[in-house]
């Protein structure tokens, strides 16, 4: 026994015990969860990994804000204005504070090569906005994709210090309705609006078996989204530093994947599989119209933009 006392105190040892007693819930009324029906049946609510796809109508938000109340829970969501992405930015914070993790600890990472054009925000008590410094590269893809590498750096410079959970978004959107804990899992990926319904051999996967995002046409889950996606902090570090690394491999055999990160992250996705899936809800973009019965809300939508006026500019 002595062997395993050298490791942590016996006092540690308790406390980290003692921790669990935290998590209990208040008392609450709710209806009850019934065994033999289905909240949806319309959707798939869970992948064959026993991994969560969140839909509105699968979920019970205030047993979930219980829940991590009780843990204290401090989310983290990343977002870049490079360049003249920067006229997003005050539309994209003001709507979060209305609908993103009202009620939590939140820090808002915005990596900006344009620091002294950051607006002023009156954010809500337990929230905060820090800013990130980084260069805005040349190319727009290389915006896009050096983003993995950014949030992987400040993963271990900042984000461990500071939150447990991290999300990544696109800028060029807003919030419209709730994205609360619900999200959260240590892995978290995202349905892309535009295949949720497809087939694998309609996803636009890197298909050249020469780069690191090649997936073979009999692969494949889910067409994953560039613009969302997240979980723990170990995980987003771990995850962002490897489809960095497939990029650089590429980029020294000069070859770049057909949709630049979404494509390194949906061969990721497809080998580590996501502990949770949110649905397009989460990333929706009216071009692809309003599918009512299916998607009950949408929550997060691409805002048009102009994209020969404001790319590479
Ligand atoms: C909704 C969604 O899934 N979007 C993905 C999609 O393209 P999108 O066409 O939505 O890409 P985008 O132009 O929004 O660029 C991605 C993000 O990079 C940032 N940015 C980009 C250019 C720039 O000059 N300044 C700047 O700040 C900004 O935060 C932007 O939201 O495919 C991209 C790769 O091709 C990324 O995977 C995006 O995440
Ligand atoms: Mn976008």
């Amino acid at each position: 026994t002595e062997v395993f006392h050298d490791l942590r105190t016996t006092e540690e040892c308790r406390t980290d015990l003692d921790r669990w007693r935290e998590l209990q819930l208040p008392r609450m009324q709710y209806n009850q969860p019934a065994t033999l029906t289905q909240s949806r049946t319309d959707v798939l609510t869970l992948t064959p990994w026993f991994a969560p796809i969140v839909w509105e109508g699968t979920f019970n938000r205030d047993i979930l804000n219980e829940q991590f109340k009780s843990m204290n829970v401090s989310i983290g969501l990343t977002v870049f204005a490079i360049k003249k992405y920067i006229v997003f930015l005050q539309h994209f914070i003001d709507t979060a504070e209305m609908f993103f993790m009202v009620g939590h600890r939140v820090n808002y990472y915005v990596f900006t090569d344009r620091p002294n054009e950051v607006p002023k925000f009156t954010l809500a008590s337990g929230r905060r906005l820090v800013i990130i410094e980084v260069i805005g590269y040349k190319r727009w893809q290389d915006v896009t994709m050096r983003r993995m590498e950014m949030i992987h750096n400040a993963s271990m410079e900042t984000f461990i210090n500071e939150v447990d959970y991290i999300v990544s978004v696109d800028m060029d959107m807003k919030f419209t309705d709730l994205v609360g804990v619900e999200i959260l899992s240590e892995r978290v990926g995202t349905l892309h609006p535009g295949y949720y319904w497809s087939g694998r051999q309609s996803f636009t996967y890197e298909r050249r078996s020469q780069s690191e995002a090649y997936i073979p046409g009999d692969e494949g889950d889910f067409y994953y989204a560039g613009g969302f996606f997240g979980g723990s902090v170990r995980e987003v570090y771990q995850l962002t530093g490897q489809c960095h690394n497939a990029m650089m491999k590429d980029k020294n055999r000069g070859i770049e994947a057909l949709w630049h990160d979404e494509s390194y992250l949906n061969k990721y996705f497809l080998y580590h599989k996501p502990t949770k899936i949110l649905s397009p809800e989460y990333l929706w973009d009216n071009g692809m119209g309003s599918p009512e019965a299916v998607l009950k809300k949408k929550r997060f939508l691409a805002v048009g933009k102009n994209s020969a006026a404001i790319r590479n500019k």
